[in-house]
């Protein structure tokens, strides 16, 4: 089914601005998705094709993505104000409440989301694909050797040094031939060359590396010791989420381990876990059928 819908620009107060995907009946359940690192609105495109008939389906370029605003400093990349634009987002929409469904650094803003949004009654369920949760991310960085190797393009895109790796080689030749983010499936043609058309402009890579800079997570170097830190206890604002989440995981993912799925029933009450083998880190796209399967299921029993 074509992707139907247009794509709006949205002012919020703050003076942000975000180019939004907007689809589905005005008064259908509201469905909020997020992108994440380095892709756009369209990770959804197949979801959203899917589900268009049946939900109000809502999808921005985040902040410093596709043409919406990328103000400078890294501090504007921070969570909260990531969280921020989706609240303000819905509000704008007139939307009382929506299930929020996140991909990578769109999981990670869903999470946070669902946290902060689950008592109002905003956010109402969560749907997250190849995104660690934070509490147990963190853990991993400091116990697991593997996720701790895997991680370390982090420190690499912190670095301000990798800007001119990146104005020398291009953001496309330093993912997709460095492997920096594990092997990377095929990109279809077509969405790969609005990618590349974004990762050309220095300005939006810039702001796409803030979301790493701005991120609190501690990444130990390889030869650090492994181990939780001496009195280390994750962030306060990190609590249980009790509202109905999914966690889809394609397996094949270099970037983000499987093993992140282990810890995180300690931190949510009602999970289900949707486990997909044939797919890696992008599994929006990569096992489509099988995305739409599960969040089909998921938003039918949990209605
Ligand atoms: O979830 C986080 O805090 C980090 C997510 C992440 O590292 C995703 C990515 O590298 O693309």
């Amino acid at each position: 089914m074509p992707l139907s819908g247009d794509l709006q620009r949205i002012a919020l107060p703050g003076g942000t601005e975000l180019e939004v995907h907007v689809s589905g009946p005005q008064d259908a359940p509201a469905l909020l998705f997020l992108h994440g690192f380095p892709e756009n609105y369209r990770t959804w495109r197949h979801q959203i094709a899917h589900l268009q008939d049946r939900y109000r389906c809502i999808a921005p370029n985040q902040r410093g993505y596709g043409n919406s605003s990328r103000p400078v400093g890294a501090a504007n990349y921070r969570l909260a104000e990531l969280v921020g634009d989706v609240f303000a987002l819905a509000q704008a929409l007139g939307i009382a409440d929506f299930t929020i469904v996140g991909h990578d650094w769109g999981g990670a803003v869903a999470w946070a989301a669902s946290m902060m949004g689950q008592r109002s009654g905003l956010v109402t369920r969560a749907a997250i694909a190849n995104a660690p949760h934070p509490a147990v991310f963190q853990h991993l960085l400091y116990t697991d050797p593997r996720q701790r190797a895997a991680s370390q393009y982090v420190t690499a895109f912190r670095d301000p040094a990798i800007e001119a790796a990146v104005r020398k080689q291009g953001l496309a030749e330093l993912l997709l031939s460095e492997g920096v983010l594990g092997r990377l499936p095929p990109f279809d043609p077509a969405e790969l060359a609005i990618l590349q058309d974004e990762w050309g402009d220095e300005d939006r890579v810039r702001a796409m590396l803030d979301w790493y800079r701005a991120s609190p997570l501690e990444i130990p170097p390889v030869d650090a010791p492994m181990g939780l830190p001496e009195g280390y206890a994750p962030s306060p604002f990190i609590v249980p989420l009790t509202i109905p989440t999914l966690v889809i995981w394609g397996l094949k993912d270099e970037a983000l381990l499987p093993a992140n799925l282990d810890l995180m029933p300690e931190w949510v009450e009602d999970l289900r876990i949707e486990r997909v083998p044939g797919a890696g880190h992008f599994s929006p796209w990569e096992a489509p059928e099988a995305v739409n399967a599960a969040l089909d299921a998921f938003l039918s029993k949990t209605a």
